[in-house]
């Protein structure tokens, strides 16, 4: 469903993703890891309109959205979360939801908001003040439900699961597990967390210094002696791979 070809982002000089070749397909759960600074974050901002490729296509189901602007690409069904949640201010959990989902690809839909609501374990937190009303782990899977209420057909995961202790990464993991199936989304996963990654994804892809290293099934890439290089051997052993 998504094509990376040859993707090329500079910063000024800095490369921070070269010749990037890779597809996602339809319903798959994609594992991308890779040392901080590798171009992960730069590689969902590309997919997902926030920053502009400097050479290269991003297509969609066979078009290309390379030029096309993030709402845009939201609308035809790319959504994501960020690395730091981001509620939107004075609106209840419900009401950050339904501004979402004006924001995405589907019609309002206020079974989907409710089945969302339930699915992320915020059923009971609908009414409350997002901003203010959230522990860490409820803000992380608001900003995985505020993702799912754009109706994607593919979610961009940034490290949902950065701080959470845990028992809490146990839960967070299953819940995506769950939320996978039920709605039936293709998803990339970002995470520095190993173990997770082996759990949640059949197919991961390595990136390093902005280029694509590795990919296939975690067990062989993890094996990689590029791999383990880039994380000077942290990776091989299922331990938390911190870059
Ligand atoms: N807006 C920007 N302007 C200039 N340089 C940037 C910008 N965004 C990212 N970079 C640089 O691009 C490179 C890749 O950064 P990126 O955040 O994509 O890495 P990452 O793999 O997501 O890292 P981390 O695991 O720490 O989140 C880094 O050298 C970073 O400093």
């Amino acid at each position: 469903m998504l094509e990376l070809d040859r993707l090329r982002v500079c910063f000024g000089g800095l490369a921070a993703l070269e010749g990037v070749t890779l597809t996602v397909h339809e319903g798959e759960v994609l594992g991308l890891i890779g040392p901080n600074g590798a171009g992960k974050t730069t590689l969902f901002n590309a997919i997902s309109g926030l920053v502009r490729a400097t050479d290269g296509k991003v297509r969609l189901h066979g078009q290309d959205i390379t030029r096309m602007p993030m709402h845009r690409r939201a609308r035809i069904g790319i959504g994501r979360t960020f690395q730091a949640p981001q509620p939107l201010h004075g609106l209840s959990v419900r009401e950050n939801l339904v501004v979402a989902q004006r924001y995405g690809a589907g019609e309002p839909d206020a079974a989907r908001l409710d089945a969302i609501l339930r699915m992320t374990g915020l059923a009971d937190k609908a009414d409350a003040d997002a901003a203010s009303s959230l522990a860490l782990a409820e803000l992380k899977a608001l900003e995985v439900a505020k993702a799912l209420a754009t109706h994607p057909r593919l979610l961009l995961l940034d490290e949902v699961l950065a701080g959470l202790e845990t028992a809490g990464r146990l839960r967070f993991i299953t819940m995506l597990q769950g939320l996978h199936q039920h709605f039936r989304v293709a998803i990339i996963v970002i995470e520095h967390d190993i173990a997770a990654i082996r759990t949640l994804c059949p197919r991961i892809a390595v990136l390093d210094s902005g280029r694509l290293i590795a990919q296939g099934p975690p067990d062989l890439v993890l094996r990689e002696p590029a791999v383990i290089a880039c994380y000077t051997g942290t990776a091989e052993n299922g331990s938390a791979a911190h870059g």
